[in-house]
């Protein structure tokens, strides 16, 4: 049996809304999530991807407890979330990007000591973890700083290393890297990773960075429009959906179209050209060989974006 378990999952929402045309409000059903069926082993990375509205945060509220299926069941760590919630919460932790489950007002360490007792997390053990997160994320100086002083990066570890304060197996990431510069995302993944090495903490994330996805999971799992339409590796989707990254290469001069191994170039303006590649080959090989061939004057990498991924996986999927 996998450390979370999800079967015949669907969630529906009664919600009023006026018909065109008529001045009256009529109650209709939205399905926010639809046969979801998954399981997830101790110890996986998985991402959780789809594009806005699709069912995402539906689905890790039922898994945390906060929201009640309509229908189908939920095993986390042997537990229904949301008959359980409240032992369920001492095995998980959950880190929202967009909200923040420190208190506002109070110093960073006045949170933490809180939420030790709010645990009743062993106090050898509290403070054993504090110390070790402290110094992995960095947070030390920033413990008498009230929350609503510290910069996005800053309180996204301050929500990590909260979240995590009481020991959970299963840590849940809705959004973590959200409007945080490269350098910090850089460092909370190599956080998360490390994580994962050492203490076998199975992480849950959804994300809109594919790099989120391609720094940490092995594993991703996509919905759209509250239904699973994909379950397997990155590559495998990027395989599937045919998607690209593009390279964009300033040269010193302009030159005829460029030609490298591994690259097509897709457009020349001037001394500007745009190469694509492969979305899960690595940019690496094309790049190398471009410095050694052009002069080049500035060369930046575009990313394909989950929407883009999820089109690119209907538009080739086979019809029938
Ligand atoms: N409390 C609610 N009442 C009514 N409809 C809701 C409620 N919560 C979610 N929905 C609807 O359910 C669907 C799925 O929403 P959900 O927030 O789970 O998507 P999401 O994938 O997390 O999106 P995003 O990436 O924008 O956060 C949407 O159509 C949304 O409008």
């Amino acid at each position: 049996m996998s450390l979370i378990e999800v079967t015949d999952l669907r969630r529906t929402f009664t919600v009023r809304r006026r018909a065109e045309g008529s001045r009256r409000k009529q109650r209709t059903e939205v399905v926010a999530v639809q046969d979801l069926t998954f399981g997830i082993d101790a110890g996986e990375m998985v991402g959780y991807i789809g594009p806005n509205g699709a069912g995402k945060s539906t689905t890790i509220k039922m898994l945390t407890g906060i929201l009640v299926p309509t229908s189908g069941r939920i095993s986390v760590a042997g537990v229904d979330p949301s008959r359980n919630r409240t032992t369920l919460a001492r095995r998980i932790g959950v880190v929202f990007g967009q909200r923040t489950s420190l208190w506002w007002d109070l110093p960073l360490r006045d949170s933490f000591d809180l939420l030790q007792k709010i645990y009743r997390t062993d106090p050898a053990r509290h403070r054993t973890n504090l110390a070790e997160f402290l110094e992995l994320l960095d947070l030390g100086e920033l413990l008498d700083t009230p929350v609503r002083q510290l910069s996005l990066g800053q309180r996204m570890r301050g929500d990590i290393a909260a979240a995590l304060l009481h020991d959970p197996e299963i840590l849940y990431l809705d959004e973590p890297t959200i409007g945080l510069d490269v350098v910090s995302k850089g460092r909370l993944r190599e956080f998360l990773r490390a994580l994962n090495r050492e203490r076998g903490t199975t992480l849950m994330l959804t994300t809109h960075d594919l790099q989120d996805i391609e720094a940490l999971c092995r594993r991703v799992i996509v919905i759209d429009h509250g239904t699973q339409v994909y379950d397997g590796t990155l590559a495998g989707l990027h395989e599937r959906g045919g998607s690209h990254r593009t390279v964009v290469v300033d040269l010193v001069d302009e030159a005829p179209p460029i030609s490298v191994a591994g690259a097509v170039t897709r457009r020349v303006e001037g001394p500007r050209q745009w190469l694509s590649l492969p979305a899960g080959a690595s940019a690496a090989p094309v790049v190398a060989a471009l410095a050694a061939s052009y002069d080049v004057a500035d060369l930046s990498i575009q990313e394909p974006d989950i929407e883009d991924v999820i089109r690119e996986l209907y538009s080739r999927a086979p019809s029938g």
